[in-house]
């Protein structure tokens, strides 16, 4: 009998849009598995591994690491958590068309993939809430300059992404402007057959 495909649901927005915060609602009411691939950069990051001092200066420039390392961190991380016995909400990737690419490649068949869900929230309510955020993330990227340079990526590579899959009907797009239960009333509904 062929493997069944884990579903996989890609969460984009913002720096600070709040995919971390809600994605961690979505595991408690649903069970569902939340993989940040920034999260998985910054322990490849802490294990000093060779790509280590990369992903630290490409982390700090807020620009993207290639998706040779995302991807293969990703696909690691799915198969730890029990590949076909999982659902996975995947935060902050496709990043770029490199991410993108990366991931047709090596996942893209292997999958099957439900939606984006996209957090769509202005500049300056992110920029307060990381400001907030970096009193105690002890982030280096959390400071004003990394944060103007993730903001122009986020424009440049990471919204023609978001742009690409609304084409396909693929986005379901929530206001995250609002307090963290309102949106997580409004991101609730698409999530109970997933
Ligand atoms: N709806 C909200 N209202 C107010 N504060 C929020 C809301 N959502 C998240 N926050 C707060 O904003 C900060 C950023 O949220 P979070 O880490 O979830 O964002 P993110 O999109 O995952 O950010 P990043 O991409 O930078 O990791 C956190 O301190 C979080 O508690
Ligand atoms: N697909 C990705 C995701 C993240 N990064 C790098 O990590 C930084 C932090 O990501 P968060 O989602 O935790 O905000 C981000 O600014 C990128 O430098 C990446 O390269 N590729």
């Amino acid at each position: 009998m062929a493997e069944e495909k884990p579903a996989v649901a890609f969460i984009l927005g913002g720096p600070g849009s709040g995919k971390g915060t809600q994605c961690q609602k979505l595991v408690n009411q649903y069970g569902l598995v939340h993989l940040s691939a920034g999260d998985l950069l910054r322990e490849e990051r802490a294990s000093g591994s060779k790509d280590a001092e990369l992903i630290e200066s490409i982390i700090r420039e807020g620009k993207i690491v290639p998706s040779e390392i995302t991807v293969k961190l990703l696909k690691n991380a799915m198969e730890k958590n029990g590949w076909a016995k999982s659902k996975f909400l995947i935060d902050g990737f496709p990043r770029s068309q490199d991410n993108l690419d990366g991931w047709n490649q090596m996942m893209g068949h292997l999958i099957n993939f439900k939606f984006v869900l996209f957090l769509d929230c202005s500049e300056d309510i992110m920029t307060q809430r990381i400001m907030k955020r970096a009193e105690s993330s002890g982030r280096s990227d959390d400071n004003i300059e990394s944060l103007k340079k993730r903001f122009r990526t986020y424009i440049e590579s990471t919204k023609p992404i978001i742009d690409f899959y609304a084409k396909q009907n693929k986005v379901i797009t929530v206001n995250a402007e609002k307090s963290i239960d309102e949106v997580f009333e409004k991101i609730r509904p698409h999530f109970t057959d997933f």
